[in-house]
């Protein structure tokens, strides 16, 4: 049975279980739930903090694991990215007191404070930046003000908390993070194929969209450019001889261009409509 660590909480639980859900699993009704077993699909879910799961999956205790990439790199464990999984986006920068800090190597001989000081101290080792860096469980924006450090390393969604401290980022941004699948290297457990098969789908059905438009039979390749699909559109006959139907996928994002830029080519009758589920 594939054993799988899920966000209890926070940021991540509610879209990585709605995820799963939505690739067929059974997930827990109630938020106290430990541990949900789903017997028709051979699987078993722990739901554990987003900060242990890489600690489980690095020790072999679990299989696999949905975390935050930063949260992963943070815990230095031996384990690897096997796919992102398109939600929990952040990143992780550097932030001073409104207009103290300006460039990475002004942090010399300075504190940082974070809650990822293993990302920090590879970070700052990695540029040769020597500051002491101090670990804190959360609420990092308030030690500078607090006295405990001279600037911070934090996740920054909106930059709303950092504005209401009085602080701004500065610096490169020292990870793009968002939520993705961690397994072990190198390792194939059972079910571990028919899982990520499965998330893989939900991922294209979230971000294509089926397209039907009618076109003049000459103008088919030049359309079919515009809508190449993942393999290639299918292309079908109509009535009149004159015109043919055509279908392909294609990225959500970029509905409303392609179909002004079919309309534009003569392209008639488009259609657009969503995928439920898919296989690719
Ligand atoms: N606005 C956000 N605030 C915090 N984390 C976010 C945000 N958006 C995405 N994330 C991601 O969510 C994960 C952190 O989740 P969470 O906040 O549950 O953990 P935590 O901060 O360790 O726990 P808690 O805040 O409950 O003490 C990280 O991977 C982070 O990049
Ligand atoms: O840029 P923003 O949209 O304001 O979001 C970023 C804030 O959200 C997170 O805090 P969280 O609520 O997880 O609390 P914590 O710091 O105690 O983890 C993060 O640590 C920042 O403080
Ligand atoms: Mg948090």
């Amino acid at each position: 049975m594939l054993r799988v660590a899920v966000p209890n909480k926070g940021a991540l639980s509610e879209s990585a279980s709605a995820m799963l859900s939505e690739a067929g699993y059974r997930q827990r009704r109630d938020s106290r739930e430990l541990v949900m077993v789903d017997p028709d699909n051979d699987i078993e879910f722990f739901f554990l903090r987003p900060r242990d799961i890489a600690v489980y999956v690095g020790s072999g205790t679990l299989d696999v694991g949905l975390t935050g990439r930063d949260l992963f790199l943070d815990a230095q464990v031996e384990a690897e990215e096997l796919m992102s999984l398109g939600f929990g986006a952040s990143t992780f920068r550097f932030a001073g007191p409104v207009g103290e800090f300006a460039s990475l190597e002004e942090l010399n001989g300075k504190r940082v404070a974070t809650s990822y000081d293993g990302l920090l101290r590879d970070y700052l080792a990695e540029r040769g930046v020597d500051a002491s860096v101090v670990r804190l469980d959360g609420a990092v924006e308030s030690s500078v003000r607090l006295g405990v450090a001279d600037a911070i390393a934090d996740v920054v969604e909106t930059g709303t908390t950092l504005r209401a401290a009085g602080m701004e980022i500065f610096g490169e941004p020292i990870l793009k993070s968002e939520a993705v699948l961690i397994g072990r290297r190198g390792a194939s457990p059972a079910g571990l194929d028919v899982l990520k098969r499965r998330l893989k789908g939900v991922l294209v059905a979230r971000q294509y969209v089926m397209m039907d438009y009618d076109v003049r039979k000459e103008l088919v390749e030049e359309a079919a450019a515009l809508t190449p699909g993942l393999e290639s559109p299918t292309v079908s006959p109509l009535r009149d001889s004159d015109w043919v139907a055509v279908r392909s996928m294609i990225k959500k994002s970029d509905t409303n261009r392609i179909m002004d830029e079919l309309y534009d080519l003569g392209a008639r009758a488009i259609l657009v409509s969503t995928i439920h589920a898919c296989r690719i």
